[in-house]
């Protein structure tokens, strides 16, 4: 049984009341947060008021919801009504939305308890959490390593079980990577299956909402619940089938790909613990077929040109006058705004907005941003006809485990380059999911990425599951299994 199906059980057959069962959540999050700065905001106001709905619904006999009554996270950018929502940025602190993203307005209906906003890199811009004005969340397995990024928050919180599960955002890897280097699932959706309204815009072509859960299962039950269609979201198709559905089917004669594109400069014990993994899909019955993708090569510059220039766009509207905040002293509205981005953004939303001003500039604009546009087309075609000869691509989700602290603030190239395996996907719109497939020899968490077609979401869900159940037996019991009880 899944966590979330446990816990759900449990406030269903009245073993556990939701009151009881949020305020062990809290405590534990006044406990464990000094150590893993997992929540930058704490709502525990918000959330008991919730678990009080819940009780009272229970003691009423009225059915729940999958989601009702389960204690969660949204990442920092994810607009709560009438909570701050700072991006984890200087420029945002104070910022309190007057409205609800859909994610939040679906959940928040259906009485999910919210525990608090999860640390971010800022704005999304980064690979460690470490770019956050709160500074980084740590990795629940081993504290002198980064939970990932840039949802390193909620990572840590469902890896740190002060979380049942959390909603990320993944613009080039944001919930797979963490999700990864914390030993958990994380879903990036088909780009709109899940509504962008009220997510706090980096890069709009690539953003998507996915969920950071403790199993394959759990990620497809929080999917189901959020991917509806959403006229507020130009962009939203919402999702066709329910993964909760298929999630068991077997996978006999499923074809799985295997680009070789995707396992060069590898870490040794990565590739080895993924190639293990299609190992246990062969004697799961599938079928492994080995493709090539040689676009793959231009995925990196790609993204992060295209992802900095739509940044370079999207943050302009941080001026000191519509949000967050203004500086104190200028002279006139050009030093006021000047003065307001200098001291509001951090380094690296910085460098972005720079390189994205600069491909998009005249002059330039041919050289880089059409010519990364071009190259996109490429690769989505490339994708298509790779799908042609199998169901699903199965590749390591980042070429190596967690980084120790720090190791991203040394050299910003070397780190936009472990991002190598998780773009591809955002930049053709397609659904990946990142498992969890092994350890490496400090015991941190390796992870496993399975990329689906555009709208196969349930076929990914349903590999995840496959792989999960022939190697794990993921059952949530008393105490030691997991549940803050
Ligand atoms: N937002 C993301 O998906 C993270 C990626 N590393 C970036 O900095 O763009």
């Amino acid at each position: 049984m899944s966590k979330i199906t446990y816990i759900g059980k449990l406030l269903r057959d009245k073993e556990i009341s939701c009151t009881e069962l949020t305020e062990k959540y809290i405590k534990s999050i006044e406990a464990e947060n000094k150590k893993l700065n997992a929540y930058v905001n704490i709502t525990a106001e918000t959330a008991m008021k919730t678990a009080k709905n819940v009780d009272e619904k229970i003691s009423r006999g009225e059915i729940l919801l999958p989601l009702e009554g389960i204690p969660m996270t949204l990442k920092d950018n994810i607009s709560t009504k009438n909570i701050e929502t700072t991006c984890c940025s200087n420029i945002l602190k104070g910022y309190v939305p007057i409205y609800d993203a859909t994610v939040w307005d679906i959940l928040k209906n259906q009485n999910a308890v919210l525990l608090g906003k999860a640390n971010m890199d800022e704005f999304a811009m980064g690979s460690s959490c470490e770019t956050s004005c709160f500074g980084g969340a740590l990795n629940p397995y081993s504290t002198n390593h980064v939970a990932g990024g840039s949802s390193g928050g909620a990572a840590a919180a469902v890896g740190g079980n002060i979380a049942v599960y959390g909603l990320g955002s993944d613009t080039g890897g944001s919930v797979r990577q963490p999700a990864s280097f914390c030993g958990l699932v994380g879903l990036k959706p088909t780009y709109g299956t899940v509504s962008r309204y009220g997510l706090i815009a980096y890069a709009s072509s690539l953003d998507q909402i996915g969920p950071i859960t403790t199993s394959v299962e759990d990620a497809a039950i929080v999917y189901d619940a959020i991917s509806l269609y959403d006229k507020n979201d130009a962009t939203s198709q919402g999702s066709k089938t329910k993964t909760t559905h298929t999630l068991k089917n077997s996978i006999k004669g499923m074809k799985i790909g295997i680009a070789k594109e995707y396992f060069e400069g590898i870490r040794d014990d990565v590739r080895e613990s993924v190639e293990s993994a299609v190992k246990v899909y062969e004697s799961l019955g599938a079928e492994v077929v080995s493709i090539s993708i040689p676009q793959l090569k231009h995925a990196l510059p790609v993204y992060y040109i295209l992802a900095c220039a739509e940044a370079s766009s999207n943050l302009g509207r941080y001026d000191g006058i519509r949000y967050g905040y203004k500086t104190p002293s200028y002279n006139d509205i050009n030093d006021m705004i000047c003065k307001t981005r200098s001291e509001g953004f951090g380094k690296e939303v910085k460098r972005r907005i720079m390189l994205g001003t600069y491909v998009l500039s005249a002059g330039y604009y041919d050289a880089y941003y059409k010519k990364a546009q071009q190259l996109r087309g490429a690769l989505v075609n490339a994708f298509k006809d790779a799908f042609k000869k199998c169901d699903v691509i199965v590749s390591p989700t980042v070429p190596m485990t967690a980084f120790e602290l720090n190791f991203t603030q040394k050299d910003p190239i070397e780190t936009y380059m472990t991002d190598i395996l998780t773009v591809p996907v955002n930049i053709a719109g397609l659904p990946a999911v990142s498992v969890p497939c092994g350890f490496d020899n400090k015991g941190l968490p390796i992870g496993m990425q399975i990329i689906g077609n555009s709208f196969d979401d349930a076929k990914i869900l349903n590999a995840a599951y496959q792989y999960e159940q022939a190697v794990k037996n993921h059952t949530f019991k008393e105490l030691e299994t997991g549940v803050r009880l």
